[in-house]
């Protein structure tokens, strides 16, 4: 007897218990319609992930009550399905303990038959269950019953409980290993349901760790992975399994939703590829998996975009019209007296080969006007940043207004470069609902541009043009044009240097003195670390950005404002 499994890789929204439940149902009636007899479905699937404070709402746990009791019902009856939800715990009370778990339930024959807890709670970087939840503890197993003569024992576990592997980090993060636990007792089958958001290299290390368990507790290994993204994070899915010498056998789109349908027996299966040719490929394919849910989950159809004809909204605007389609994006284009030629040229030449529309509005009257009104006031003081930004602020107030007047999502195109060291300006080019690019680096924002450039990247196939992105934009030193001749590179280190630094403080979170033994000059690095710290305030006000790195700006970093810390 063949024995199959399945796993219903989707994209939930989040809070939406009754639509959720519906897309369980729907995915679980296909795979048992091919034959499988146990579905495996991401962590928090009822709910979707994270749900953040929604948990502190009694009423909304009573309704996920109802809505997995509703879905048993309606599931087809030959089938078992472990969908992930909250349950309550027992022993909380004012004096203590949590007021939830963090479950899986197993639903089978109209009911709900059995819960499993998670029991490694990650609370770190954008991870919080230790706000939420009760460290689980009870048995993790269920047999599940294939025939008369047959059965399966299972072991449940919920993403992180399979994420202390000695290996991988060197040490244990917690004391308790579930995994371990479990193959002790004697379990045929491993399962994890997983809600582990995007970072770029992270699937490698997913997919060596999850291998790794398979082989040392030499056991088969299931891994459904939510995709889509919320809010900030963007969930890659990949979701996988392998064989119990760790080979992958079966994996699960990246950036999509997918039905697997695993079938352990059967050799020679060649597992989807879902890695990407490169780092660059996939980041873009992230981001537009993050643009397109946060639009549609947000329930808006179009964005706008101020185009500047430099290479940050531009690379937005490729995202953007790979996300939502190209009659749903509207540049605009706001040039100045500073503006170059080149700068509206390129920003039409970038609206032509995406085939997005565009509007201008020239900004001069409107400076003018200010200058006019601020004139007895700033009579006697020399022009400087307070112009410079009153430009950024008349762009980000024209853009808003359109926003408000046809419904569009202002799209804002800071990169992380600029965001870390508060080289934008607040209620200006900050404004914005999303802001699509705030953890990538300039440097990548180049090389994610000179990808699209290449006459196999997904753009170019699809608008049929040579170089989507126009080259001058890439070439052309990045400017501001604030003011007269102004290059970003005035300012600011070479963006080499900065990204390095930056990447050194921000994401390995060396010290000053460790970056400047790296190699970097003195200088720089105390420069550097200064403007990222006192530019703590500007993100605060922020729109919420993709994450794309194992660290971003937003619910992962969580710096004080009104601090002192040297250099
Ligand atoms: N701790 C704190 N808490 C709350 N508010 C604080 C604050 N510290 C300063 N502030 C306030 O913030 C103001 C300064 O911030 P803000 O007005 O944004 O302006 P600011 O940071 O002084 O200037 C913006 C910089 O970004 C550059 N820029 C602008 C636009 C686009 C680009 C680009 O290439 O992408 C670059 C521009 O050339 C300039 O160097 C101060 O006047 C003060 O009122
Ligand atoms: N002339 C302009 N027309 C339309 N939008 C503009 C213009 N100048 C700036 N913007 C908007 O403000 C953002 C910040 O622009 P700026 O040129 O100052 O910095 P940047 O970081 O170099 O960005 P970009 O590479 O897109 O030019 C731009 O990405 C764009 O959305
Ligand atoms: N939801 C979770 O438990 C996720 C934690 C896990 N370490 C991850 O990033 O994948």
């Amino acid at each position: 007897m063949t024995l199959k499994f399945g796993i219903a890789q989707l994209n939930p929204i989040i809070g939406d218990l009754v639509g959720n439940c519906d897309r369980l149902l729907s995915a679980v009636q296909k795979l048992a319609a091919q034959g499988v007899q146990l579905v495996l479905t991401p962590e928090l699937s009822v709910c979707g992930y994270p749900p953040r404070d929604l948990l502190m709402s009694r009423q909304f746990v009573r309704d996920m009550d109802l809505a997995i009791a509703d879905l048993a019902q309606k599931l087809p009856h030959n089938v078992a399905v472990l969908v992930g939800t909250v349950s309550i715990n027992p022993q909380a009370s004012q004096m203590g303990g949590k007021p939830l778990f963090n479950s899986a339930a197993l639903l089978q024959d109209g009911k709900v038959q059995q819960i499993f807890h998670k029991r490694l709670l990650p609370t770190y970087d954008v991870f919080d269950e230790d706000r939420y939840f009760e460290v689980g503890e009870g048995s993790q197993v269920f047999t599940l019953k294939l025939s008369d003569q047959a059965s399966l024992r299972v072991g449940v576990t919920i993403c992180e409980d399979i994420w202390n592997d000695e290996k991988f980090w060197g040490k244990r993060n917690y004391a308790d290993d579930p995994v371990a636990e479990l193959a002790q007792k004697e379990v045929d089958l491993l399962v994890n349901l997983s809600a582990s958001p995007y970072a770029v290299g992270k699937q490698k290390l997913r997919e060596a760790m999850l291998s790794h368990s398979a082989i040392v507790h030499n056991l088969p290994l299931l891994y459904a992975n939510q995709v889509g993204a919320n809010d900030d994070l963007i969930f890659d899915g990949r979701s996988m399994a392998f064989n119990r010498d760790g080979e992958i056998v079966a994996r699960g789109k990246g950036f999509d939703e997918d039905l697997l349908v695993i079938d352990f027996e059967q050799v020679g299966q060649s597992p989807n590829l879902s890695s990407y040719e490169s780092d660059d490929a996939e980041i873009f394919a992230a981001l537009v998996l993050g643009v397109r849910d946060y639009v549609q989950k947000c329930r808006f159809r179009k964005v706008v975009i101020g185009l500047s004809g430099g290479i940050d909204s531009a690379l937005v605007a490729a995202i953007a019209t790979e996300a939502i389609g190209k009659e749903n994006v509207l540049g605009v284009l706001m040039p100045s007296l500073y503006s170059s030629e080149h700068s509206i040229s390129d920003a039409i030449a970038l609206a032509q080969n995406l085939g997005i529309t565009t509007e201008t509005i020239p900004i001069q009257p409107m400076m003018s006007a200010f200058d006019h009104s601020l004139a007895h006031l700033f009579a006697g003081r020399a022009s400087d940043v307070t112009e410079e930004n009153l430009q950024s602020r008349i762009r980000g107030s024209l853009l808003m207004a359109i926003s408000n007047k046809f419904g569009h999502l202002l799209i804002s195109t800071g990169n992380k470069s600029e965001v870390s060291v508060g080289y934008c300006t607040l209620y200006g080019d900050m404004n914005g609902g999303l802001a699509a690019i705030a953890d990538v680096p300039k440097t990548r924002v180049f090389s994610i541009c000179e990808w699209l450039n290449r006459s196999d990247s997904p753009l170019a196939i699809k608008h049929g043009v040579a170089e989507v992105i126009p080259v001058n934009i890439i070439t052309k030193p990045p400017s501001a044009e604030l003011k007269p001749d102004q290059v970003d590179q005035d300012s600011l280190p070479p963006y080499d240097i900065l990204d390095d630094i930056l990447h050194k403080l921000i994401n390995q979170h060396l010290s000053a003195a460790e970056i400047i033994a790296s190699g970097h000059e003195q200088a720089t690095v105390d420069r550097v670390v200064r403007l990222v710290k006192i530019a703590e305030f500007k993100r605060r006000q922020a729109a919420p950005g993709l994450k794309i790195t194992d660290r971003a700006f937003g619910s992962g970093w969580r710096m004080p404002i009104a601090s002192k810390v040297t250099p």
